[in-house]
């Protein structure tokens, strides 16, 4: 996968930009506030359909500007396409194929496959197992279609439940409803598991490949958490089931008193160790970066195995915080695919062994 050229006409704060990538790496180059991250977005939306640090398109527009355009020419599998995006105040965003207007953003996603570090996604080792969870699954949807179904009916089914037992205290007759509930919980769940736990498997081993080849001396591991009552979440899904189906009537009385649904995979996590220690509690800002790039690349490693070709990969500000060593990683040996990196820092551009550097400034090439 590899994005030609991007052509950009009132996009956040380029008038009208073009640009021509390296196969290979991109280093996009400039101080702060000039444009490096919308440039970034401005390839990110033509994967997703989605601006990444807003979810209103229309702040992509150029203040002040009614019409704004963004145009990918990509190659994907030995065939080229262009995207082109339309943004305007007055209407919602029009998509374009090969110059056919697209009537669902649907068809459009996957097209041009992108995987994104930003530095939110330092989140993913510090924060909640809740942002973890979204890792995982982003990461699954886009490869496994049934996996979305399935997530998507257990969040469902997991909200109803929850407000089942909220209001069942004024109106009983509603816990009729909750081993349906229950059941069907547990086998979505059930389901749900079985795919992380295979996920995580081969992500944490390709993140552990990609860590020590980062930085030798450290070890990055982990492990998929699931509910404790699951012994085995590689089992077969009819035996998950039946161990969560277990749990639940177990614990009844338990999730009343909490009017909330108290296990399953929605309490997943995925642990994180550095040296064996919690990365979370004990990595440094340096050891976080590199955790969470790993990743990141282990994720694009997964997807090339999977399709046979690598995402375009993302990387905003991913450089600073790294010593010499862990910045040289990330500009010249990040193998095979096309990498686009931004950064601020004056000759960093001078470490990189090949590829092309765009120097911004106020929204323009220099
Ligand atoms: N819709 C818009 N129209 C015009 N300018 C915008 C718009 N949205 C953001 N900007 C401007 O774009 C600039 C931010 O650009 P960007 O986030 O790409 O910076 P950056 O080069 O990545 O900076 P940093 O190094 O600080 O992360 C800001 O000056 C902001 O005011």
């Amino acid at each position: 996968m590899n994005v030609h050229t991007l052509a950009l006409e009132n996009f956040r704060n380029y008038e009208k930009a073009r640009f021509a990538f390296d196969p290979s790496v991109n280093l996009v180059c400039g101080e702060n506030g000039q444009g490096k991250t919308n440039l970034l977005e401005a390839v990110a939306v033509c994967s997703t359909m989605r601006l990444f640090r807003t979810a209103q398109k229309k702040e992509g527009l150029r203040f002040e500007a009614d019409h704004a355009f963004i145009r990918a020419d990509f190659a994907a599998h030995d065939r080229d396409f262009t995207v082109e995006l339309r943004l305007s105040r007055a209407k919602s965003m029009e998509i374009y194929k090969n110059g056919v207007r697209q009537k669902r953003q649907a068809d459009m996603q996957g097209l041009l496959k992108t995987v994104l570090f930003c530095p939110e996604d330092l989140m993913l080792v510090r924060a909640g197992a809740g942002a973890r969870r979204r890792f995982l699954d982003v990461a699954l949807c886009q490869l496994r279609p049934n996996y979305a179904r399935y997530l998507e009916e257990y969040n469902r089914l997991h909200d109803h439940k929850t407000r089942i037992l909220r209001d069942s205290e004024e109106k009983p007759t509603l816990l009729n409803l909750w081993e349906d509930f229950s059941l069907r919980m547990a086998y979505f769940g059930a389901r749900i598991i079985r795919y992380r736990a295979y996920y995580c498997r081969r992500l944490l081993e390709a993140a552990a490949a990609v860590y020590a080849d980062i930085a030798p001396q450290e070890a990055l591991s982990g492990a998929y958490q699931t509910v404790s009552s699951v012994t085995d979440p590689f089992a077969d899904a009819k035996q998950i089931e039946q161990q969560l189906a277990a749990h639940v009537y177990a614990h009844r009385s338990a999730e009343l008193a909490a009017k909330s649904c108290l296990s399953g995979p929605h309490k997943d996590d995925l642990t994180l160790l550095l040296n064996g220690r919690s990365a979370a509690a004990f990595g440094s800002q340096g050891q976080v970066r590199t955790c969470t790039l790993s990743l990141k690349l282990a994720e694009r490693e997964l997807f090339f195995q999977e399709d046979g070709e690598y995402p375009v990969l993302l990387l905003d500000d991913v450089l600073s915080e790294l010593d010499r060593r862990r910045q040289d990683f990330v500009l010249n040996r990040i193998a095979d695919g096309q990498v686009m990196i931004t950064c601020c820092e004056d000759g960093i551009s001078d470490k990189l062994r090949a590829g092309a550097v765009f120097h911004i400034k106020n929204g323009k090439i220099i």
